[in-house]
């Protein structure tokens, strides 16, 4: 009886956790008496009934916000698979959602051929933006060009305007399917396990903070600073700091900090440079953003613009030990370019391969507003609404944090 295709009652459980009390490590409680209330979600893969002509189909593939490791690899699963499947007019859209309605842009015809070696690259092949998104705008475009299938690769703020586009077209009555990926280094989508780029960009990272480590540990009194990304939350800094079991201090956004005084961040570098002879300290991008006068600035898409925690804190260092007359050689890392543009480690590279190939399989599916994730180790398709409602960002009381407070050692800052 078995035919290898998935059935469209088949699902997979959402929380797998049952806390006792909403004081158990990182609870998460869906009532006040934390009751078990089980939640099921749509299981990912090819049904044996399809909902589109593939030889009829016209499929655009974009890519939006900043880049991430994999999303070459991701395009290029999205091609082989739509090609399987029999389509033959599968496009690009160039820089994200620009490519819609910024003339001049034109679509990228797209085949095996053509894609087959880009995930050797790091990037976008299709190229990506930030901002001008107007649904309208975007819509009419998808109508004039008749596209049936909209597969988005992107982060929080593309898949909110994924979900816009998808209901667009469903006020409009346009048999479109909108099937999003989620993209981002920072991972900071709810409900899923990981999004693709997050391993990579761990992976490099902690070649920066190795990099510190080794200056701080051939210096007299040796300081390594480290800057990592995350707009959001602290994730890519948690992991990598416990990943290379080199950091002293990690700082994320998601817990508060002070420099000054006698529980501050300074005071315990001055403990382990005649403790330790030399540190390692770790901060995320949004961290200690209370500290420092707001830039009030925003990207494009309107994302904040923070202030530089990184260049704060070298400064503030340097002046301490100066001020306290201690030597202290600070080498600051900022690394975060590097860290995105690379090519996708091995554990994104098939995490990128099942969840371009689920893509197609959902869209096939007849599938719309959804986004081709892993949760709980298992391939689903979640509603984009519940993914967006904010982002995801590392909780104080769980496990992995307080594995991370134990792997650095550092006291609370307060
Ligand atoms: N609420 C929204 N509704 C519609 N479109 C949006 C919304 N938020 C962002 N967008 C559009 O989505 C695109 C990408 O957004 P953004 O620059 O925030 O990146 P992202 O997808 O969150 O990825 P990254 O992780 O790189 O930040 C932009 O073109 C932006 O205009
Ligand atoms: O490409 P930009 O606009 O410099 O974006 C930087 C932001 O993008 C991310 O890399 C991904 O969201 C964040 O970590 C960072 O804050
Ligand atoms: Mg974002």
């Amino acid at each position: 009886m078995w035919n290898g295709y998935v059935n469209n009652a088949d699902r997979a459980l959402l929380k797998v956790i049952k806390y006792s009390s909403p004081t158990s490590a990182g609870a998460e409680c869906i009532d006040p008496d934390c009751s078990w209330v089980e939640q099921w979600v749509h299981r990912a893969g090819p049904r044996k009934e399809i909902y589109f002509e593939p030889e009829e189909v016209k499929a655009a593939i974009v890519t939006c916000g900043g880049l991430c490791p994999g999303l070459n690899d991701v395009i290029r699963q999205i091609v082989f698979t739509l090609e399987t499947y029999g389509v033959k007019n599968i496009v690009g859209i160039p820089f994200g959602y620009r490519g819609f309605f910024e003339k001049g842009l034109k679509e990228m015809p797209l085949s095996r051929c053509l894609v087959e070696n880009i995930n050797l690259n790091g990037g976008s092949f299709l190229g990506v933006s930030r901002g001008g998104a107007k649904t309208s705008e975007i819509v009419d475009s998808i109508q004039a060009r008749r596209i049936d299938m909209l597969f988005v690769l992107g982060g929080n703020g593309t898949h909110a305007g994924a979900n816009a586009i998808h209901e667009e077209c469903r006020k409009r009555k346009l048999k479109v399917s909108v099937v999003a990926v989620p993209k981002t280094i920072d991972n900071d989508i709810l409900l899923m396990d990981k999004t693709f780029g997050f391993d990579t960009a761990v992976e490099e990272a902690q070649r920066a903070i190795n990099s510190a480590y080794i200056e701080a540990r051939s210096a007299y009194h040796g300081i390594g600073l480290v800057k990592l990304m995350g707009r959001s939350s602290g994730f890519i800094a948690m992991h990598a700091s416990l990943s290379s079991g080199q950091v002293n201090v990690c700082l994320i956004p998601e817990v508060p900090f002070t420099l000054d005084g006698e529980f501050g961040v300074l005071r315990h570098l001055e403990h382990l440079l005649k403790t330790k002879g030399f540190c390692v300290v770790c901060v995320a991008e949004a961290a200690g953003q209370d500290l420092l006068q707001k830039s009030g600035a925003t990207d494009a898409s309107g994302n904040v613009i923070f202030s530089d925690i990184g260049v704060h804190m070298q400064q503030k260092i340097k002046m301490h030990f100066k001020d306290i007359g201690v030597p202290a050689d600070v080498k600051y890392i900022d690394p975060t370019y590097m860290v995105r543009a690379c090519r996708a480690n091995a554990s994104d590279a098939i995490l990128c391969t099942v969840l371009g190939q689920n893509a197609v399989h959902g869209a096939f599916a007849g599938f719309s507003g959804i986004t081709s994730c892993i949760c709980n180790t298992h391939y689903v398709y979640l509603p984009i609404t519940e993914v967006i409602k904010a982002p995801k960002r590392v909780n104080p009381n769980s496990r992995m944090w307080h594995r991370c407070l134990t792997s650095t050692g550092q006291p609370d800052f307060h």
